[in-house]
């Protein structure tokens, strides 16, 4: 288990070290386009598994739109704070 802070400092490290079969690099590859596709198909399985789902179905598909945001914030080299600062 992470936190949503810890997941974002292994992907800033993931980004910059490159591992081997890494999804995180290989989505950071394709794009800003790519990513937001992917926002927007797991942000339609939140709405399902909280409408349609269990509760633990629910909370890992968000856990899913939360990694995919983060891979959105590294590709648009927004930090925590860039967002933070929002809310
Ligand atoms: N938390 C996540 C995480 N959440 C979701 N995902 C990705 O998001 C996809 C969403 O799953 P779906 O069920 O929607 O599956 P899918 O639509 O069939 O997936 P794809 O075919 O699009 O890959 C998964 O396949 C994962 O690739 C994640 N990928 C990685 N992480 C964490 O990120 C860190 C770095 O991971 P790597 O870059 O893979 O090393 C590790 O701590 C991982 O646990």
């Amino acid at each position: 288990m992470k936190t949503f802070d810890e997941l974002f400092a292994e992907l800033q490290n993931t980004a910059a070290t490159r591992p081997e079969g890494s999804g995180t690099v290989a989505q950071l590859d394709r794009g800003v386009h790519a990513i937001g596709k992917k926002i927007v198909e797991e942000a339609a399985e939140v709405w399902m598994a909280a409408e349609y789902e269990t509760d633990e179905n629910a909370a890992e598909e968000i856990s899913q739109l939360l990694y995919h945001l983060q891979v959105m914030m590294l590709a648009k080299g927004l930090s925590l704070e860039d967002v933070y600062r929002h809310l």
